[in-house]
């Protein structure tokens, strides 16, 4: 006789059937057997995902006992054939297990006594005459606390998860594969942001950076309070940043800091951990640094767990570069210990390695700059000497003006440049003299004369135009190269000169002193050499001298 009606089957199939949700599926379970009202409580165990253990996914005591409910959720049975447990049993022979009562021994005479059972039962979540080899998605432990669990119970019970069978196992499948979906996808998206990380660290140059980014890495990764980085420089082992996850950790984090400047481990493997590290190039693990605390440790070692208090796991890792040590990571906990794992141990050593690279392709980038602003610089030196050289190639150092050889290349060039032009508009040059300057050296001293000779060049220059080139042509004689300019306009051009310097004062070491000047010039014409235009200015000069000094001839 089925306890179920085909109505009632019909409407707990449309039920079931509505859902894939394995906890949908397990709350109607529940209450088909809380409504049944035959049992003081129950289990429902599942298969787990790797389908080595059962797990306790609903439980139901009495009310008793319901505080127990939370401490056998998720409880976890390993699926081994020789346990005593009641649900493996059931599981892997697919049949009821009850309990035997009166021999009872171990775990089930515990489990009796604890819920003050009188009897216990576990069956496969699968009807009896289902095939042996169709999959089981679990148990259902039965618990009564008076009266037996008798066959007219089970083969209710048979009904009900027949019903529940195939769904349960499609559920929990589909519970599992949404499991492994999710996880894909979280390690996915952890691997790109990884991706992300390791990408930004290759185009990291500062240091700090480097250091600050690569301290959230591992925090991310590991729940240490403190990681130190500690670099090889100048022989000693530098800490070159600390950083900690809680602020409240400052204290300690600043005064080690401090401590360290003075102290910087060396490359002893008797001056502490760190160096010991360095030394040994390999991993330095304490579970539990309380626990070996009262052993002996370098001075270094001892200060530093003085001045961190508490340092619960500690665990020093070699920064590598090309697999020689370039320094040491540190990290610490402090409340309380942290398991590391082989895979942790290796992900470590391989971010360390990692780093290693960061910072030496750092450094490369920042010596590459230095030395690539340093080239520049000593480029613009070198532009300027350059500039200077030049400068003093082609001027007199005494007046400033151009020198002798810039007029020689100046005036060929432009007596070629103005053959070639059309214009013809006129090009002149005129040769100063300073009058008796012989004499003048001889009453006033040579310093005088210097002073003279740079006053006069001063006045030649504020009268000539930006186009127009004033040299000193040696020894007390100038020229002046006047570009667009006819006769009239070059002995224009003379006569202010002569005047200027006629009316100028000097102040010299021998007093406030005046001179004349004598001035010959003249325009280039049809034919003119550089020899020629400069010989017939020459000769005008010599013409000013014959005739009085202080005035101006053209030629
Ligand atoms: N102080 C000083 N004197 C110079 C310099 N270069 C040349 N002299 C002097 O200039 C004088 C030129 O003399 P001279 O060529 O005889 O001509 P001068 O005495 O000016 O007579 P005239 O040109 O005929 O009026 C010489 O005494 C040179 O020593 C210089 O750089 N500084």
């Amino acid at each position: 006789m089925a306890y179920y009606s085909i109505a009632d089957k019909c409407l707990l199939l449309e039920k079931i059937n509505s859902t894939i949700e394995l906890s949908t599926l397990l709350d109607l379970l529940g209450e088909q057997i809380d409504s049944l009202e035959l049992l003081d409580g129950y289990l429902i165990n599942l298969l787990d995902a790797s389908g080595t253990a059962l797990i306790s996914r609903k439980v139901h005591f009495t009310s008793e006992y319901q505080f127990l409910e939370n401490t056998y959720a998720d409880y976890k049975i390993e699926l081994t054939p020789d346990a005593a447990n009641l649900s493996v049993k059931a599981y892997l022979q697919k049949q009821i297990i009850q309990a035997d009562i009166v021999n009872a021994t171990g775990e089930v005479k515990r489990l009796l006594g604890l819920w003050k059972l009188e009897d216990m039962a576990a069956i496969p979540l699968m009807a009896a005459e289902s095939k042996q080899n169709s999959k089981l998605p679990g148990t259902i432990v039965l618990l009564k606390q008076q009266g037996k669990i008798t066959h007219e119970i089970l083969d209710i019970f048979d009904e009900l998860v027949a019903l529940f069978h195939a769904p349960l196992c499609n559920a929990l499948e589909y519970a599992y594969l949404k499991d492994n979906q999710d996880r894909l996808e979280a390690a996915a998206a952890e691997q790109s942001r990884f991706l992300q990380f390791i990408v930004e660290m290759n185009n990291m140059t500062s240091p700090d950076r480097i250091y600050d980014m690569f301290a959230h890495e591992l925090f991310h990764k590991l729940t240490f309070d403190m990681v130190g980085f500690f670099l090889l420089e100048n022989e000693v082992l530098v800490s070159k940043k600390i950083s900690i996850t809680n602020p409240r950790y400052e204290a300690r984090r600043a005064k080690w800091e401090q401590f360290l400047l003075s102290h910087p481990y060396q490359q002893n493997t008797t001056d502490g951990g760190i160096s010991h590290t360095f030394m040994r190039n390999t991993p330095l693990l304490f579970p539990d640094v309380q626990k070996i605390k009262h052993l002996p440790m370098s001075s270094n070692d001892q200060a530093t767990m003085k001045i961190l208090g508490g340092v619960r796991t500690l665990l020093m890792v070699p920064i590598r570069h090309q697999n020689h040590p370039i320094g040491v990571l540190t990290f610490f906990t402090f409340v309380n210990t942290l398991d590391i794992s082989e895979s942790d141990l290796i992900l470590l050593n391989n971010l360390s390695a990692f780093l290693g690279t960061a910072i030496i392709n750092g450094r490369n980038y920042l010596l590459n700059l230095e030395q690539h602003r340093e080239i520049e610089r000593l480029n613009l030196v070198l532009q300027d000497k350059v500039k200077e050289l030049a400068e003093q190639a082609s001027t007199d150092k005494l007046t400033g003006l151009f020198n002798f050889r810039t007029f020689e290349l100046e005036l060929n060039r432009r007596i070629n440049e103005f053959e070639r032009h059309t214009d013809k508009a006129g090009l002149s040059i005129a040769v100063i003299d300073i009058d008796h300057f012989k004499k003048f050296n001889d009453a006033h001293g040579h310093n005088a004369g210097n002073v003279v000779l740079a006053g006069v060049a001063r006045e030649i220059g504020k009268l000539v135009r930006k186009m127009d080139l004033a040299c000193r042509y040696g020894g007390e004689e100038f020229v002046v190269i006047l570009a667009k300019c006819d006769p009239e306009g070059i002995r224009l051009f003379a006569e202010r000169v002569r005047t200027a310097i006629a009316g100028a004062v000097f102040d010299t070491d021998a007093g406030k002193l005046s001179v004349t000047v004598s001035v010959g010039c003249t325009t280039h014409q049809a034919e003119d050499t550089y020899e020629s235009l400069f010989k017939r200015a020459d000769h005008a000069l010599y013409r000013a001298k014959e005739n009085g000094r202080n005035r101006i001839e053209t030629a």
